[in-house]
């Protein structure tokens, strides 16, 4: 540290906090260390009484933390994310929209392997809204090597973004409702409305929503329908367990979709299928989606609304983090549930 006179310190980094004493007003720390001391500080500083102050001299290989945090946000933050200000050293990241968060925890890994740099986020695949904090980037000390952004360039820079929020982009949805019981008119349907109430948060509109029996025939028939008719995503509710009148695997089976998964390791929603039929998302939907406030349809539906298609193994690895703890007042998704 070196002693320099405060109208020639703009730039510098402050070595120390400054204290500031207004009788009455205010005492508390005016400026604190690692400050870079702006035009319109000095002004400031003097009327504290500070004509000289302690300053750190970069090297010319070393970076603050503040230009080290916005150099790591500028390489860190892809489509849908920005960064704010740093203020005392960090920068928080936040989405610019709404959509599914994706972080590459494969990068954000070798990022904080360099040492000397914390990157840390919340966990990814999980809707987010707009202005939602992400995480924040800061370096540990006060300066750092320049040698240690560049590495961090190197990692990234063939790499895709570090961390996105894609757009959810509205999707024409068909509802097929089964249940002899429901059809028949024995009970009242409430797993339709349950479905679309899910639908709506995304903006996407119901286009087509009919009950059918429990009848392979007719559910296959109503799915064959549903794609003609234009749906964008195909929810089939109900009949997905394992008593003689669970028919609806096989009609979608029967329908010609391709079954990505028939049961996924969470709970609630070990019932569910995700399947593709001619690239149309399809959804066997068991009776917890009606009951449980979120279940495994939670988990996936911002993926899905986000353009991405599900494969096999996005399934199988939810069996960490797939069990609910079912609070009494749900946070979902600012919880473990559905984080793997
Ligand atoms: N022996 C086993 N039983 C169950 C298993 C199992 O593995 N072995 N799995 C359980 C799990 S997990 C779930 S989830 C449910 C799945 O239920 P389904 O999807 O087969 O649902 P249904 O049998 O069609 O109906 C169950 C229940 O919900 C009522 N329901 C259904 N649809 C509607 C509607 N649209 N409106 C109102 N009520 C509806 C229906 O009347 C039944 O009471 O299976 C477990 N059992
Ligand atoms: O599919 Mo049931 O899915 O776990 O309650």
């Amino acid at each position: 540290m070196r002693v320099v006179r405060t109208n020639q310190a703009v730039g510098m980094v402050l070595g120390h906090d400054i204290t500031e004493i207004v009788p009455n007003v205010f005492k508390g720390v005016a400026f604190k260390k690692g400050h870079v001391i702006k035009e319109e500080d000095v002004e400031r500083l003097l009327r504290i009484g500070k004509e000289h102050v302690y300053v750190f001299q970069l090297k010319p290989d070393e970076l603050h933390e503040d230009d080290a945090a916005i150099q790591l946000g500028e390489l860190a933050c892809g489509e849908g994310v920005y960064f704010t200000e740093p203020s005392e050293g960090k920068i928080n990241i936040v989405a610019k929209h709404r959509g599914l968060l994706k972080i590459n925890k494969e990068l954000l890994e070798e990022i904080n392997d360099l040492g000397e740099i914390c990157l840390a986020t919340i966990h990814g695949n999980r809707r987010i809204d707009k202005d939602g904090l992400i995480g924040g980037c800061r370096v540990i000390p006060l300066t750092i090597p320049k040698q240690k952004i560049s590495e961090a360039k190197a990692i990234l820079k063939d790499a895709k973004p570090m961390i996105e929020v894609k757009s959810f982009k509205p999707l024409k949805t068909a509802i097929i409702v089964t249940g002899s019981e429901v059809y028949k008119g024995r009970i009242e349907d409430k797993f339709g409305p349950v479905v679309e109430k899910k639908i709506e948060a995304y903006d996407s509109d119901v286009i087509y929503k009919t009950i059918v029996p429990d009848e392979l025939d007719r559910i296959k028939e109503t799915v064959l329908r549903c794609k003609d008719k234009g749906a964008e995503l195909i929810i089939v509710t109900g009949g997905m367990s394992v008593d003689p009148d669970d028919k609806t695997p096989g009609a979608i089976k029967a329908a010609g979709a391709e079954i990505i998964s028939y049961g996924t390791p969470v709970l609630p929603g070990a019932m569910l299928l995700v399947g593709y039929i001619e690239g149309i998302p399809i959804f066997g939907l068991p009776g917890c989606v009606m009951f449980s406030h979120t279940t495994a349809f939670d988990i996936l539906l911002p993926r899905v609304f986000a353009g991405e298609r599900i494969v096999r193994r996005d399934i199988t690895r939810m069996g960490y983090g797939g069990q609910c703890l079912k609070c009494q007042s749900c946070s979902f998704p600012d919880c473990h549930f559905g984080k793997c």
